[in-house]
């Protein structure tokens, strides 16, 4: 606790100070309003370039405010309110500003981005999705190119040609995951010309805490095609007929999955195998039997994916929503979709992978913005060196958050949620619903309708009416029940999409918050509770929880939850009850930031390891270093190609043989990594330490990359015929993939540490 509360001190003396100066300089930019008002639009640009914004204080922090502030009212129709600039600065600062909703998040980060633009720098403003990204690009825009700065955006469906140019410019919006997809295939370049080299200098990351600590450890995929090993039948038909507590058992946490003994007897009966943990099995066999009874067992339909047109889909658990291009690793998707009787997907080779973290990693300077950054302080000190400054609300927040009501079981919860809902509802006030899951939530909105009730469900399953579902949420009597509400970049506005009958709505109490239960982290649940009292309206929030809650159950030990309640109601009045709730919400948050820190211990060596091969990579790519090393090692070869196909072939050709080989190991190894992870629990019981050993392995295996890729290279060169274009590799069975694919893999069992205490569920919610 004395860690803790120090570090707020310090957080709180520094936050003082931050916000004196930049309040100075919003305060010292009135002086130059006549100045920037007096500008015309021709020498508005120029006198944005001429700013010096160099040091701390930058010298003219203030003109650049005024520009700022009359550029956006001129091309965008907002003037910046105060709260506003003070945001912009303190991103241009560094930090990660904490903005409540509807304060105009947007607008503060692309004057925060201008400012780093122009002190020469190139900026990526990452929205959690694309529609964000696009609309954020159009919207502010105008504002930007008023300034004198170039704007693009990259989606899923921008064209090569468009992604470049988008790169190129000076401010560059996108998805975290397409940038991140972007900088993967940039590894598989071969000529020069097809880089679209985006530039990892400055990031500005919207919903901060949702990117950089709930999705962190998410890797980003890149694969190409090859076919990949699920479950067997046997092993699936095996791994059914267990019974839980016999045979297997799941941890507390549900994050993990273990045979017993019993369980490893009764698979080596159904396979008719001797020893599941021989050699010969441990790699595939047991591999096979652990991935079927996850999918299995552990995950849940409508909890943690949906089943749609005939395909299996992941919900992002943070999110609640279907993530699209998501997919579990190759066997156990496969082993879900048997599961499910649906058809198997491709199933590809990992070319490449890469962390949110890892790619954050990349950049030299971060910062960001979300409605809840002070909860996430903790993890973004500790993971991302990031500070967190407070922006008070432009009006204040009257928003009144009632004391949670807690029941001794899940029925008495869920029927006083019933009752709640319709008690408002008499009254016309919009009410939204927070539920846990896409299960809970339709659930919940089947009892409303027993109760001639209706009640509109914005869940993972039909995310594509989301804008219109959140446009009326505001509306006079509108019932909404939603899953997870971050990243969903919505602003429900009092009486929807009738301005007119705001003050109507405001009448009634504004919106109402309903959290069905409390999340594992204080920072969801206020994120659900920010949708209320946007803006200085009016709103309430209030929380259910109970005994049987998955943050109760997984926190507290059962003969430690109280049991005095109502037994008529099931209610638990008083404090103690309240108060279990919150610690075991304490508790959960403090698993998860464990589960966080050691994953990242694991996965920090290959982000640097990557780090290193992508140096490599660029000079092989972008210098005649290729043709330098092959004529060191095999002068008489490379002489010989060049007579026939002249030097710039010669070269090409070099680097494409080169690239290959080095392209084949880094796969290799972040494969026998994989592999390492997946078994690393194994060698702890061999009383190894698990970290330790996983960072002997990798060192030694990286150490003879370089090396074995050259040899390699020599051998191939010998034998591959250059034609003008470069190396025909193709003729020597050394074809790159025709195709790839990039996803993002949640709750990754193989990614996530090998440890067998972290590992495979729920690792980001
Ligand atoms: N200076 C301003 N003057 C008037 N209206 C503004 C101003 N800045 C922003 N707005 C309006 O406030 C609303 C919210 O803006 P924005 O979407 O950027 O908020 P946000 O902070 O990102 O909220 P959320 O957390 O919901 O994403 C928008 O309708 C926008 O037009």
């Amino acid at each position: 606790m004395g860690l803790t509360s120090g570090f707020w001190k310090l957080l709180g003396a520094s936050q003082e100070r931050d916000t004196k100066k930049a309040k100075g300089a919003i305060d010292a930019s009135a002086e130059f309003d006549s100045w920037a008002a007096g500008l015309d639009t021709s020498e508005f640009a120029d006198a944005a370039h001429a700013l010096d914004l160099h040091g701390d204080p930058a010298p003219d922090a203030a003109k650049f405010l005024a520009l700022a502030r009359e550029a956006a009212e001129r091309s965008v129709g907002l003037r910046p309110f105060d709260v506003q600039l003070q945001g912009a600065l303190r991103m241009f600062a560094g930090d990660v500003v904490e903005m409540a909703t509807g304060e105009g998040k947007t607008l503060s980060g692309a004057i925060a981005a201008a400012g780093y633009a122009l002190q020469g720098h190139h900026v990526h403003l990452m929205s959690v999705n694309d529609y964000l990204a696009r609309r954020d690009a159009e919207w502010m825009g105008p504002l930007l190119e008023a300034l004198g700065l170039s704007v693009g955006y990259v989606t899923e469906t921008s064209t090569r040609e468009e992604r470049k140019t988008a790169y190129a410019c000076d401010i560059t919006y996108g998805s975290v995951s397409e940038i991140g997809f972007d900088i993967l295939r940039e590894q598989m370049v071969t000529h020069p010309d097809n880089l679209l080299r985006p530039v990892t200098d400055i990031v500005i990351v919207d919903e901060a805490d949702s990117v950089l600590v709930d999705e962190a450890l998410v890797p980003l995929v890149l694969a190409g095609s090859t076919s990949a090993e699920a479950p067997t039948t046997e092993v699936f038909a095996a791994v059914r007929r267990l019974r839980a507590g016999r045979h297997y058992e799941t941890d507390s946490e549900r994050r993990n999955i273990f045979l017993t003994e019993d369980g490893a007897r009764a698979i080596e009966n159904e396979l008719h195998i001797d020893d599941i943990y021989s050699t010969e099995h441990v790699g595939s066999t047991l591999v096979q039997v652990n991935v079927a009874l996850h999918a299995n067992f552990l995950l849940r339909k409508d909890v943690d994916y949906i089943v749609r047109d005939g395909r299996v889909q992941l919900i992002n658990a943070s999110r609640g929503r279907v993530a699209e291009l998501q997919r579990w690793p190759d066997g156990l998707q496969a082993a879900v979709e048997v599961k499910e009787g649906v058809a198997i997907s491709e199933a590809g080779k990992i070319l490449d992978s890469m962390t949110v973290q890892a790619l954050i990693g990349r950049y030299s300077r971060v910062s960001g913005m979300t409605g809840t950054a002070l909860a996430a302080g903790n993890q973004l000190k500790e993971f991302y060196s990031l500070g967190v400054s407070v922006i008070e609300q432009n009006r204040p927040n009257i928003r009144i958050d009632e004391p949670d009501e807690v029941f001794i079981d899940v029925e008495h919860k869920n029927a006083a949620v019933v009752q709640k809902i319709r008690e408002i509802h008499e009254t016309g006030q919009p009410i939204l619903i927070g539920t846990q899951d896409v299960a809970e939530s339709e659930q919940l909105a089947a009892s409303l309708a027993e109760h001639g009730l209706e009640a509109t469900v914005l869940n993972a399953k039909n995310d594509a009416e989301e804008a219109e579902i959140i446009a009326e949420a505001g509306n006079v009597g509108h019932v909404t029940v939603s899953t997870q509400m971050a990243g969903r970049g919505t602003d429900i506005k009092l009486g929807g999409s009738d301005e007119s009958r705001h003050d109507e709505v405001a009448e009634l109490g504004g919106l109402f918050v309903i959290g069905t239960g409390r999340h594992k982290t204080e920072r969801l649940d206020n994120q659900l509770r920010g949708r209320a009292g946007r803006q200085g309206d009016p709103g309430k929030s209030l929380f259910f929880a109970s005994m049987d809650d998955d943050v109760v159950t997984s926190a507290i030990e059962p003969h430690k939850i109280p049991t005095a309640h109502d037994k008529l109601t099931g209610e638990m009045r008083g404090d103690k009850a309240r108060h279990l709730v919150d610690h075991a919400q304490r508790v959960t948050d403090g698993q998860m930031l464990e589960i966080h820190a050691n994953t990242w211990r694991y996965s920090r060596l290959l982000a640097e390891q990557r780090n290193i091969i992508a140096d490599r990579r660029q000079e092989l790519l972008l210098t005649e270093r290729p043709y330098e090393e092959m004529s060191e090692h095999e002068n008489e070869r490379v002489a010989e190609l060049e007579a026939k196909v002249g030097h710039e072939a010669t070269v090409q050709g070099c680097r494409e043989v080169m690239l290959w080989h080095l392209d084949q190991e880094w796969a290799q190894h972040l494969e026998e990594m994989n592999d390492v992870r997946e078994s690393i629990h194994l060698r702890a019981l061999g009383r190894q330490n698990p970290l330790d050993e996983f960072h002997r392995i990798a060192i030694a295996g990286f150490k003879h990359i370089a090396n074995r890729a050259v040899d390699e290279a020599r051998i191939t060169l010998a034998g591959v015929e250059f034609t003008p274009e470069g190396a025909d590799l193709e003729a020597e069975g050394k074809a790159r993939p025709t195709s790839t694919w990039t996803y993002m893999v949640h709750d990754n069992p193989m990614a996530a540490g090998g440890n067998v205490f972290s590992g495979i569920m729920g690792t980001f919610r």
